[in-house]
């Protein structure tokens, strides 16, 4: 058995190693080297991420067994879906899309997605259903990693290209706070319930699989809009 605080730096070892931060294409991305309509690939197809969250975590929450866990995780929904009043992220998500130029009612029919990220984010939303409620949990600690990347990537975006401004930025705000709260119960749950070696194994392997998943949307992306540049039929051309 790994000790739970050797437990988190194995844990914290995979995001180093693997976690999109890495990617060529948000080096691009953050750096400034893409062109608006490159940008709008990225927020395009991430938007089926976003808008697929919800149903992971509605998911989740079925097989919950404890109120406290089912509050927690409720939470996420709201986060995600906003509470009739106040907007959610995936309404954030589209005011990013439409901040960048593109029809609302484009991106949200998927009709431009590649098909790689549907099957990224379909392997992400089946396996939070299929797999063990450990698992799942643990497939969520990438947002571990993501305060880095999006405190990067809103100033190299603010700094490097003049079609996009803080309002377009929006959604990032609040996932600052957001994650590192969804983490420490997510982190704490996996270094609790992880009861032996073998579990533990499950809980390493987990965050591989979602930072592989993530990774793969970027090949896709890189290879449809940056080089070769070859997009599949159908898929958005800018
Ligand atoms: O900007 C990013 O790079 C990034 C990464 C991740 C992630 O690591 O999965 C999430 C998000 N953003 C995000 O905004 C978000 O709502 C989110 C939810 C989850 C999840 O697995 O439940 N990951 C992420």
């Amino acid at each position: 058995m790994l000790s739970p605080e050797e437990l988190e730096s194995r844990l914290r070892a995979i995001g180093a190693e693997r976690y999109h931060i890495l990617h060529p294409f948000h080096r691009l991305l953050h750096d400034g080297r893409l062109d608006k309509g490159q940008v709008q690939a990225w927020a395009l197809n991430r938007y089926y991420y976003q808008a697929s969250i919800p149903a992971k975590d509605a998911s989740l929450l079925a097989r919950l067994p404890t109120p406290e866990l089912r509050r927690e995780w409720r939470r996420r929904l709201v986060d995600h879906d906003g509470d009739g009043v106040k907007p959610g992220g995936v309404d954030r998500w589209l005011a990013l899309c439409e901040g960048l130029g593109l029809d609302r009612d484009y991106v949200v029919s998927l009709e431009g997605m590649l098909p790689a990220t549907r099957f990224a984010v379909d392997a992400y939303v089946r396996f939070v259903r299929e797999r063990s409620v450990l698992e799942a949990v643990a497939s969520s600690l990438t947002e571990m990693f993501s305060p880095n990347i999006i405190s990067e990537r809103v100033s190299g975006m603010l700094r490097n290209y003049d079609f996009v401004n803080e309002a377009t930025l929006a959604y990032f705000t609040p996932r600052l706070t957001q994650a590192p709260q969804d983490v420490a119960f997510a982190l704490d749950y996996v270094k609790r319930e992880a009861r032996t070696r073998a579990g533990q194994e499950q809980v390493l392997a987990a965050l591989r699989f979602k930072c592989d998943l993530l990774w793969a949307q970027l090949d896709a992306l890189h290879f449809a809009y940056v080089a070769p540049g070859l997009p599949p039929p159908g898929a958005f051309r800018p």
